[in-house]
């Protein structure tokens, strides 16, 4: 394991050279890798072990758009697709890729499953550290860790597809045969990672709650909604309002950023957006402290976790959810979106 220097402080990362693909499938060669649960990253983790050379069954609900899916993509009923049932009785290293709150209705019968030797495989540190709202306590007998790919299934795909890949964290909470870690690592090596950053199930939950509540997704959400709606309310046109909020954001500055850092992002823009860049940069850091600390108090209670799992065990919830998206999708600044989008001159 590397230790490699962030910034000045040393942490432990494992990288694909020390850790080679060859290593993992020698790991993994008596594996029968059930991948239960293929909505976002059941797809991604399934397809990209299998195309590593590993042996790979997929569990879903038959009668699923996800279970259509799974056939699309190339499953096979009774070869490597089953029932979530079948698949952890067939597997010997079940990963768990259900919903979170899927995870708390289909406990009982994967627990049944993991008998002694087993490994159970989550990517997120939710089920165990909420295990007082989820159940979700494994058998002592049972290897038990996590690799949670920091971003989406989809882009886990995609970018193996293209020959690159997504960072991810991984962590062991047990280790029954004195192998967790080596499989732990085995399996992020051969789902596709690129690089593997050690945590805990606890700091990785709450980092990743807070991350996609916060600037990955609920932030920058709701920061666009408010810079669009005051250029809209002082008489600008929505393409202005778009182009200023989201559309530049995406196209130019966040990619230099991604290239070389902010300071390479600001060092590329004019002095003027520099100066004012740097003076109110503080404003909003200050005015969004609180909130980012009621957001991780919320998460480190249980808060966050407790609305989690109530909103999903609704009957009505994938009705209310698809709703609540539908609304974003109307509003004028996505419908703005889709027509700027349109516009982009390498999609002409
Ligand atoms: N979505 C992502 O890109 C992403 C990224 C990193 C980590 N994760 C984690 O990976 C895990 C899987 O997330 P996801 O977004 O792929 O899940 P998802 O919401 O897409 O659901 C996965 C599957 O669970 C099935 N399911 C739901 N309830 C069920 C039940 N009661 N019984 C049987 N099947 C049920 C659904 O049919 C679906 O196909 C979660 O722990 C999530 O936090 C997801
Ligand atoms: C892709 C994300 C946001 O990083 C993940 O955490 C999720 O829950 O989907
Ligand atoms: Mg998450
Ligand atoms: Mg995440």
């Amino acid at each position: 394991m590397a230790q490699l220097n962030f910034g000045g402080v040393m942490e432990n990362v494992v990288t694909r050279e020390e850790f080679s693909l060859e290593k993992a499938r020698e790991i993994l060669k008596n594996e029968t890798v059930a991948v239960i649960g293929y909505g976002v990253q059941g797809p991604g983790q399934a397809l990209n072990l299998k195309d590593n050379g590993v042996k790979v069954i997929v569990g879903q609900r038959k009668g699923t758009k996800s279970w259509d899916k799974a056939l699309a993509d190339g499953w096979v009923e009774n070869e490597t697709l089953f029932e979530v049932e079948t698949a952890c009785e067939k597997g010997t290293l079940l990963m768990n890729l259900l919903s979170d709150a899927g995870q708390i209705q289909a406990w009982e019968t994967m627990k049944k499953n993991l008998t002694t030797g087993k490994a159970l495989y989550f990517s997120h540190g939710f089920g165990v550290t909420f295990h007082e709202k989820t159940g979700i306590v494994p058998p002592k007998d049972v290897d038990v860790f996590l690799v949670a790919p920091k971003g989406s299934g989809t882009s886990l795909r995609t970018l193996f597809l293209k020959g690159q890949g997504l960072n991810s964290s991984y962590a062991v909470f047990q280790n029954a045969t004195g192998k967790a870690e080596e499989k732990a690592l085995a399996l992020g090596i051969a789902i596709g990672s690129g690089y593997l950053f050690e945590t805990t199930f606890q700091k990785e939950v709450y980092s990743d709650l807070t991350g996609e509540r916060g600037v990955l997704m609920g932030a920058i959400a709701g920061i666009f909604e408010a810079q669009y709606n005051v250029l809209r309310q002082r008489g600008h046109s929505p393409s202005e309002a778009f182009n200023e909020t989201v559309e530049e954001l995406t196209q130019s500055l966040m990619p230099l950023v991604a290239e070389n850092g902010m300071d390479w992002m600001f060092a590329n823009c004019s002095t003027t957006a520099q100066r004012g860049a740097l003076d109110w940069k503080g404003k909003f850091r200050e005015a969004t402290t609180p909130v980012f600390n009621e957001l991780y108090d919320d998460v480190l209670s249980g808060k966050e976790a407790a609305i989690v799992i109530e909103a999903n065990s609704k009957p009505d919830y994938r009705e209310k959810l698809n709703a609540e998206l539908k609304e974003i999708q109307q509003s004028e600044l996505w419908q703005t979106g889709m027509q700027v989008r349109k516009l982009r001159p390498q999609t002409k």
